[in-house]
């Protein structure tokens, strides 16, 4: 269903329209067949829509689900496999036949493609965060179009992002992108089960009550991929809270929503461009433990943006190390900010409630920063 187009296009739609540098990211149930094959006549499509895009100046990377999926009539397997050895065997003749797939019908168009296989490491490690940055922009910079895909094939049940909606808010933060757009098989989102009559499509987003009584679910129909809309819905609200407008629609309609035609759902930004090391604070780094604070505590460090001191924690989980992420709840126990702890979590239980005029000297610095902090909602 496409919606109809009434008055004036919404500041998402305009920005989405206007962006320059956008991240597109397709789903494995766009790209493959039902049986588990690669979807030829689909994937050219889709790379052609790009390729005009690229021609006419945009700087588009793809971030390309399907390998798995792929992988599966190759191998012989009658479905999706279930655990991680076998899908990773699917995602290594899979990822192959999906980046020879796109350099063959990139190059039909004269464009030069880039494979980048990331795994969580690569942006939750600092320096691997910047390091995956710089390959990303260098790619842009020397005009090649980045595929990028999680590395499936090595990433472990415990460090695997596991959706590739995910991967790709990242990724458009990563190389500083003014839109991100999710191309799944479902048109738009709707306020319930798309298979059903009673439920419409949400055009538009702009604020949390937009989302009010919408349900999604975190399994899709076709079986291939992986995450549902749950899965989208959250990757949009990490883009949209670093700045990053998104718009969400099928593969099919990706003409017309590169080109800022009102099909979709357009989630608008919701905050100012976050620097790199705030958004990998908030939504990159695993946090290794958790410090519990007082009221007086949160409000210093939420609403004041004050640095954590040790007389605000009243409490400490994990075996965290100083350089650490660590997550900060209020009293109530729920989170309201990350950041980096300055000290091992052996050397605060001696420190904590404890004002800084009552500790030595060398324990009076904060125990986070406050350029080390950012709240989360
Ligand atoms: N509220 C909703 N609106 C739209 N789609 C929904 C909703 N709830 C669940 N879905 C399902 O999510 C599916 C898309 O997720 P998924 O299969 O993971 O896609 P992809 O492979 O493109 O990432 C749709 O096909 C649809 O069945
Ligand atoms: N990295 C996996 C994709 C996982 C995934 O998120 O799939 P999808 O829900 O189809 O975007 C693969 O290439 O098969």
């Amino acid at each position: 269903m496409v919606n109809s187009a009434v008055g004036e296009k919404s500041p998402a739609r305009k920005a989405i329209a206007a962006a320059q540098r956008v991240v597109v990211k397709v789903g494995s149930s766009s790209l493959t067949t039902a049986e588990g094959g690669l979807d030829h006549e689909r994937l050219d499509a889709l790379v052609g829509t790009l390729a005009t895009q690229a021609e006419a100046g945009k700087q588009l990377v793809l971030v390309s689900s399907g390998a798995i999926a792929a992988g599966i009539a190759p191998l012989g397997l009658r479905g999706r496999p279930r655990d991680l050895a076998t899908q990773q065997a699917a995602a290594s003749v899979g990822q192959q036949a999906l980046a020879h797939a796109y350099a063959t019908s990139f190059a039909r168009h004269h464009l030069t493609v880039g494979q980048v296989l990331l795994t969580t490491d690569d942006v939750v490690r600092r320096s691997h965060y910047r390091n995956a940055r710089r390959t990303l922009k260098r790619l842009l910079a020397l005009g090649a179009m980045p595929v990028v895909n999680e590395n499936d094939t090595v990433a472990t049940a415990e460090i695997r992002f596991g959706d590739n909606d995910r991967l790709a808010a990242l990724v458009a933060h990563l190389v500083s992108a003014e839109a991100m757009i999710l191309l799944s098989d479902v048109d738009a989102l709707y306020d319930g089960d798309p298979r059903n009559e009673d439920s419409s499509v949400v055009p538009e987003v702009t604020s949390a009550a937009d989302m009010a009584g919408v349900s999604v679910t975190s399994t899709g129909t076709s079986g291939l991929g992986t995450g549902g809309m749950a899965s989208k819905v959250e990757a949009a609200r990490v883009a949209r809270s670093a700045g990053i407008p998104v718009l969400l629609t099928s593969a099919e309609l990706a003409a017309r929503a590169l080109d800022g035609a009102d099909v979709g759902t357009a989630f608008e930004a919701t905050g100012a461009h976050l620097s790199a090391r705030r958004f990998w604070l908030a939504h990159a780094a695993s946090a290794r433990g958790r410090l519990h604070l007082d009221e007086g505590a949160v409000a210093a460090v939420v609403k004041r943006r004050r640095s954590l001191l040790a007389a605000g924690v009243t409490g400490l989980e994990g075996a965290f190390e100083g350089g650490d992420v660590v997550e900060l709840a209020g009293p109530s126990g729920a989170v309201v900010a990350r950041g980096v702890v300055a000290y091992d979590a052996g050397e605060l239980p001696d420190l904590i409630g404890r004002s800084s005029h009552e500790l030595p000297p060398e324990q009076r610095r904060e125990v986070v920063h406050a350029d080390d902090l950012v709240a989360v909602r």
